[in-house]
């Protein structure tokens, strides 16, 4: 059964229509929702959570409808929000703790729990430290802990990567992905980079706009964007003449020659062309996509 339903989910503000009758289906596992800034990705974990209520459509979380079960579904969901939202005064311990006993954990459990988290997220010694002196990556990770302490179900992760260098990244996509595969906890994260959710997500969607542009597994995405890459010990001109003549459509790629990977008959054709032609083939290899290109965009 789908965790996350929406069906023609729309919400208008004032001044613009945040989701544009939004119909997704979402299964167990990491999803990602990919969109660019004010593409309708805040807009629609609020409805999720029933915190926003939606113009028009609706949602459903564990089948429950979020215009009237908000209170049951923020139990069983952590939420990560997008913004720093953390109180400068405080330990990461002490934060943490407040916010499972929040959620209704009692106190021996909830300082059980939050030790355990912090650990899972990487804060040691730092948690016992004011979190107004932590970096952004440190208070990534308090926001992280605290989406997970009550042991949720689904955990909603809005831009977790927001303001981290390339390694604090890497190490936060690890952390999302160790979420589902360690503790089977779906997520749904957020990202305007296609590239870093294409590492993580078993199914991606990409809304624009508040509209649907594409709601697919993350493998059905890159298989339709396979290439073969092929490379030959001379006269690449003439076997991309060669190749070309079969039918296939050849891209250069310095001494590269780059084909659509949309059938395998594609390889008996280069094998062929190749033996033909009378070259060495020195390589002959599946060239993968990032879903960032499929759309156009220099992302990954
Ligand atoms: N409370 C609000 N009042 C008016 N307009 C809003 C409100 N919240 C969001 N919007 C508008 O709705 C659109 C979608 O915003 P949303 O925050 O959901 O986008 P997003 O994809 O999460 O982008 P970002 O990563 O920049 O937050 C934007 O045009 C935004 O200005």
């Amino acid at each position: 059964m789908p965790v996350i339903q929406t069906e023609d989910l729309t919400k208008r503000f004032p001044a613009t229509t945040a989701l544009d009758r939004l119909t997704i289906d979402v299964e167990p596992g990491v999803v990602g929702l990919v969109g660019a800034n004010g593409a309708g990705k805040s807009t629609l974990i609020k409805i999720l959570l029933g915190l926003s209520p939606a113009t028009s459509g609706g949602a459903r979380v564990f089948g429950l409808d979020v215009a009237k079960d908000g209170p049951e579904i923020r139990e069983r969901v952590g939420y990560m929000p997008e913004h720093d939202c953390l109180p400068g005064d405080v330990s990461a311990t002490e934060f943490v703790v407040h916010m499972a006993r929040m959620s209704g954990l009692p106190a021996n459990a909830a300082r059980e729990r939050t030790a355990d988290t912090l650990r899972h997220v990487g804060l040691y010694e730092e948690r016992y430290r004011p979190i107004g002196g932590y970096s952004t990556g440190m208070k990534q990770r308090v926001k992280l802990a605290q989406a997970l302490v009550h042991d949720p179900e689904i955990v909603m992760l809005d831009e977790p990567t927001n303001g981290l260098d390339p390694v604090g990244r890497d190490e936060m996509l690890l952390l999302i992905r160790r979420i589902w595969a360690e503790f089977g906890i779906t997520v749904l994260v957020t990202s305007h980079l296609l590239g870093e959710l294409e590492r993580i997500s078993d199914h991606v969607v990409v809304i624009d706009g508040g509209k649907l542009l594409r709601s697919s597994s993350t493998s059905e995405f890159t298989r339709t964007s396979q290439s073969l890459v092929v490379e030959v010990s001379s006269g690449s001109d003439a076997v991309a003449d060669a190749l070309s003549a079969a039918g296939l459509t050849v891209k250069r790629d310095g001494r590269l020659l780059v084909l659509p990977l949309d059938d395998d008959v594609v390889y008996d054709v280069v094998r062929d062309t190749v033996a033909a032609q009378g070259v060495g083939l020195i390589r002959l290899e599946q060239g993968r996509h990032h879903i960032s290109e499929v759309f156009g965009e220099d992302q990954a």
